[in-house]
C-alpha cells in the first residue's frame, strides 16, 4: 500500500496550469481569473450627488435654517443619466437627483427634505439647512481610482466579483480555460437513473456524482457515458473520446479497478495502486496519448472521497489554484470505528455549537461504502489518520467541510 500523499504527488506530477482565454463578462462567472484586474476607469466618472434634492453654492445658503431659510430661484434640472451641466448663478439652484452628476458650478447637495416645503414644485425653494462643504456629494474617483486593484489574480470570479470587474470598466476578463472532463462509469450492472432495475443491475450515480463534483470546481463536462465489462469495449468508449473533435483535459473512469475478474479498467495502461485510505482503496492513474486519466474505483462513497482527494487538487492547479484542502478541528459527539493502517475518510454531518466544530458520522448504518443513499446527508469528511482504530466520544478530529 502507498500514502495519500504518494498517490497524490503522482497524480499531479504532470499537471500545468491550463492556457487563460479572454471571455465576456458576462460568461465569467465560476471562472478563475488569470491576470490581476486593474480599474480601467476612474469610478464614478463624475462627481455625482447621494440625494435627490438641490445642487446650490453654499456662499448662497449661508445661516440657512428651519427657521430662516434662504429662497433661491430654480434654474434647471439634473436627473441621473443626464450629461448637463447647467450654469448656478448667485442666488440660483438646480434640483438634482441621485445619481446625476453635480453641476461644475455647485459645492452642496441640500436634501429636499431639508428645505421648507419639501416640495419639488417650489420655485424659488427655500433652503433651511447650511449644508456642509461638498455636503451629499460623491467625488469622481471616489470608489475606484484608475489602475487601482481591483481583483487579484487567482480567485474564482463569483457574483461580487463580476460586479466589481464591471464597476471597474471592464467588459471582457482574461480567466483560465476551464477543465474539459470525460466521464465514463465502468460496468456491465449499470442502468440508467430511473430505469427499472433488472436483477444485479444498480442505477449510474458515479458518473452524474463525478460530473457534478466537476463541474462544482470550475470544469466543462465534454462527455459522460458507460461502458461494460466486455473485453474492449471501454478501451473503444477511451479511443472515442480520444478522438472526438473536443480532447479533454482528462478523463476520469468509475469501477472495475480492484481485483474482480471482469474489472476492465485494470486492462488499461495505467498505473494501479493501493492507496493506504478507506474508502478509495483501488486507485489508478496514467496517461493515454498524452491525457490524464483517474480510474477510481466503484463504490460511490470512494468515488465521492476519490475525488475530494485526488481529481479536485487536479483539477484545482488545472485552474491555476492552490490544491489543499483547508481543515478544521472539530469535536466527535458520536463514536466510530476506523481501519487501522489506513486513513478514514469519514462522511460526517456538522454543527456549530458556541463556536466548536460538533461532527457525527452522516450514516447511521455503518461506513459501507456503497451506502449511497447517505452520502447526500454528509456535509465534509473526518480525516483519521491510520494509525487510529476508533474515534471515541470527544475526540477531537481533522475535518474538511464542503
Ligand atoms: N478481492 C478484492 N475485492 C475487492 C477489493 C480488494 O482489494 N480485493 N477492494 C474492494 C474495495 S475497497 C473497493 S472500493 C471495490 C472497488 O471495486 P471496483 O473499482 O472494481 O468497482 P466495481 O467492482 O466495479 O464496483 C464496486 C461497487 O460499486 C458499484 N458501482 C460501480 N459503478 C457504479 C456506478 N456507476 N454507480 C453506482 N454504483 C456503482 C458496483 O455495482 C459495486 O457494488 O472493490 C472491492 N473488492
Ligand atoms: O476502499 Mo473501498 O473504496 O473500501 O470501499
Amino acid at each position: 500500500m502507498i500514502s495519500v500523499e504518494e498517490q497524490l504527488a503522482r497524480v499531479l506530477a504532470g499537471a500545468a496550469e491550463l492556457p487563460h482565454e479572454t471571455v465576456p463578462v458576462d460568461a465569467a462567472h465560476g471562472r478563475v481569473l488569470a491576470v490581476d484586474l486593474r480599474s480601467a476607469i476612474e469610478s464614478p466618472r463624475d462627481a455625482n450627488s447621494a440625494m435627490d434634492g438641490y445642487a446650490v453654492r453654499r456662499a448662497d445658503v449661508r445661516g440657512a435654517s428651519p427657521d430662516a431659510p434662504v429662497a433661491l430661484r430654480v434654474v434647471g434640472e439634473v436627473a441621473a443619466g443626464s450629461g448637463h451641466d447647467p450654469v448656478i448663478g448667485p442666488g440660483e439652484a438646480v434640483r438634482i437627483m441621485t445619481g446625476a452628476p453635480v453641476p461644475a458650478d455647485a459645492d452642496a447637495v441640500v436634501p429636499i427634505e431639508r428645505t421648507a416645503d419639501a416640495d419639488w414644485a417650489a420655485d424659488p425653494v427655500r433652503i433651511a439647512e447650511e449644508p456642509a462643504p461638498a455636503a451629499h456629494i460623491r467625488p469622481a474617483g471616489d470608489d475606484l481610482g484608475a489602475g487601482e486593484l481591483v481583483l487579484p489574480r487567482g480567485i474564482r470570479l463569483t457574483a461580487r466579483a463580476l460586479a466589481s470587474a464591471v464597476g471597474a470598466g471592464v467588459g471582457e476578463l482574461d480567466v483560465v480555460a476551464r477543465p474539459r472532463v470525460a466521464i465514463i462509469a465502468t460496468g456491465d450492472e449499470l442502468a440508467e437513473p430511473g430505469a427499472p432495475l433488472a436483477r444485479g443491475q444498480v442505477h449510474d450515480s458515479n458518473s452524474l456524482l463525478v460530473a457534478a463534483l466537476a463541474v462544482e470546481q470550475g470544469a466543462v463536462v465534454v462527455h459522460r457515458g458507460r461502458a461494460g465489462d466486455a473485453p474492449g469495449a471501454l478501451d473503444a468508449e477511451v479511443r472515442r473520446v480520444l478522438e472526438a473533435s473536443v480532447r479533454p483535459d482528462l478523463i476520469v473512469l468509475t469501477g472495475g479497478v480492484s481485483a474482480g475478474a471482469h474489472d476492465p479498467v485494470t486492462r488499461l495502461a495505467l498505473e494501479f495502486a493501493k492507496v493506504a485510505m478507506q474508502p478509495g482503496k483501488p486507485q489508478a492513474f496514467g496517461r493515454i496519448d498524452g491525457v490524464p486519466v483517474f480510474g477510481l474505483p466503484g463504490n460511490p462513497v470512494s468515488v465521492a472521497v476519490s475525488f475530494e482527494v485526488f481529481v479536485r487538487p487536479f483539477l484545482a492547479v488545472l485552474q491555476g489554484l492552490d490544491p489543499t484542502r483547508p481543515t478544521e478541528r472539530a469535536i466527535a459527539d458520536e463514536a466510530w470505528r476506523t481501519p487501522v493502517g489506513r486513513r478514514q475518510y469519514q462522511p460526517i454531518v456538522a454543527q456549530r455549537v458556541d463556536g466548536v466544530l460538533h461532527v457525527r458520522p452522516a450514516s447511521d448504518r455503518g461506513s459501507g461504502s456503497h451506502l449511497v443513499g447517505r452520502l447526500a446527508r454528509a456535509e465534509g469528511f473526518a480525516v483519521v489518520p491510520a494509525e487510529v482504530a476508533a474515534i471515541r466520544v470527544g475526540d477531537e478530529v481533522e475535518v474538511m467541510l464542503g
